[in-house]
């Protein structure tokens, strides 16, 4: 059995007393939304409509499709793929392949459902089975989390995170202790990352969308922007699926309850809550007003995508023609940090991007609810804290050359504001 290490990382998220809180809260606010969505007053601060008992939330059907949909989603990944990419280096000096086959998953798993539903699959049943659904994802979430939890019990100190291995159980669970839990070349923390949830996500917005037009007649303008806006993220996610391997999550974080139910459970279920909205609540959009929510849409993608690309090229060739001319400061780790471009104008200029999208995302439904706003809310607060997490990390990475570009980029994530 591997030794706990880094006991004197310092506890993040409250320590355990907060990964304890946090592990109730975030499936009580997920089956919270799900419940007030679908309820006429849909109020977010208010209580639930009722209390769902246990044969409300539990299905086996609803299980066998959770794991049916992992082990198509698994199937798709072991494809061959048209790249295989190299991530960061390890703390033993080596480094891990991953098969860059994301968007592949996504057409095909597209062709798949376009099938299924030609042979008459009732997609437009999903949205009402997304309670069962939900429970299902938690369940397996859970579960999942524990075979994680006792796998890297057997795993080499070398393989352990940086966090999550305090040696206190409930601290270690939530975080994950393991940060790259693999077996033979299968990498469940990229898998989890990007293709069940993300692609599940799109997918309960596309039945929301037929159920809506079963329902209606034609989907709704609004409906359709939050269906495409967030079919563009989701799709782009994918295609530049090389660039979640120098994300915080997979370069730093263990794989425990807090990727596992996020990836599997709150993406799915909590990203697809303004199509929920909108199919109980449906929202009057004119086109001029649908016009201006694309450009807000259009400009967060522009910076977002125009953030993350400069980045990674910078990172993968200095020298590449699209960054060698931007300005740099040296640090002593011989990594270079930019200080114009996009990453001159805030520290973190992706997520203001991130930000303006999940504004555009919301817009649709209206001004009179605060529910379809709490996307844009969790990930403001998201965001704050994973800058303060990053900082802290890249301070610790960067020394005094950090707080040099601290001092010539003050701003974190919105210009002359935060
Ligand atoms: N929809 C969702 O739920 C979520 C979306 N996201 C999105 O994921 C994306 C990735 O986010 P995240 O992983 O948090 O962080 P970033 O992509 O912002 O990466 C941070 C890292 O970038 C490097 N870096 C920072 N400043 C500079 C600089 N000036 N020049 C060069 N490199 C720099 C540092 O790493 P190093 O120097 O080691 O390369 C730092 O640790 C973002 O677009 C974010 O909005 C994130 C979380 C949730
Ligand atoms: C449930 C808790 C509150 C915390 C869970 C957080 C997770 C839901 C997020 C942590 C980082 C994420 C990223 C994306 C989705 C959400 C999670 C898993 C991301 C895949 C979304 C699409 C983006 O383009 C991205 C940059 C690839 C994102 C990477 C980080």
């Amino acid at each position: 059995m591997a030794p706990p290490q880094g006991s004197r990382a310092p506890l993040e998220f409250g320590g355990p007393l907060g990964a304890a809180a946090l592990m109730l809260l975030l499936p009580v606010t997920m089956f919270h939304l799900l419940l007030v969505a679908r309820s006429g007053p849909a109020r977010l601060l208010g209580p639930p409509p009722y209390l769902p008992g246990l044969e409300e939330l539990w299905s086996p059907w609803a299980l066998l499709l959770c794991l049916t949909w992992l082990g198509l989603q698994a199937a798709l990944y072991l494809l061959p793929a048209r790249k295989v990419a190299e991530g960061q280096e390890l703390k033993d000096k080596s480094r891990l392949r991953y098969p860059i086959n994301g968007f592949q998953a996504l057409v095909l798993t597209a062709l798949l459902v376009g099938l299924g539903v030609s042979a008459g699959l009732p997609l437009s049943a999903l949205p009402e089975m997304l309670l069962p659904l939900a429970f299902a994802a938690t369940l397996t979430a859970f579960i999942f989390s524990l075979l994680l939890y006792l796998k890297a019990l057997l795993a080499p100190a070398s393989a352990l995170a940086p966090g999550g291995n305090s040696g206190n159980l409930i601290y270690d669970f939530f975080l994950g202790r393991e940060l790259n839990p693999r077996i033979c070349s299968f990498d469940f923390k990229y898998f989890c990352e990007l293709r069940p949830g993300l692609i599940g996500w799109v997918l309960i917005n596309l039945a929301l969308l037929i159920q809506e037009a079963e329902l209606r007649g034609s989907p709704s303008l609004a409906m359709w922007l939050v269906n495409g806006f967030q079919l563009l993220y989701v799709g782009d996610a994918l295609w530049y699926e090389e660039a979640v391997l120098t994300t915080m999550d997979i370069i730093h974080d263990g794989f425990g309850f807090m990727l596992a139910f996020g990836d599997l459970a709150w993406v799915p279920f909590t990203y697809s809550l303004q199509a929920q909205f909108l199919l109980y609540h449906p929202q009057p959009l004119g086109w001029p007003l649908a016009s201006f929510i694309c450009l807000i849409n259009a400009v967060g993608y522009y910076i977002f995508r125009g953030a993350n690309s400069q980045k990674n090229t910078f990172r993968k060739n200095p020298s590449d023609p699209r960054v060698a001319d931007l300005e740099t400061i040296s640090t002593a780790t011989g990594r270079r940090l930019l200080v114009s471009g996009w990453w001159g104008m805030v520290r973190h200029p992706n997520y203001l991007g991130d930000l303006i999208m999940a504004l555009a995302w919301s817009l649709p439904c209206g001004v009179f609810h605060l529910l379809p706003y709490f996307y844009f809310l969790y990930f403001t607060a998201l965001l704050v804290h994973r800058e303060d997490r990053d900082e802290r990390q890249c301070r610790q990475k960067y020394g005094l050359a950090w707080h040099e570009y601290c001092r010539r980029v003050p701003y974190r994530i919105v210009p002359y504001v935060y």
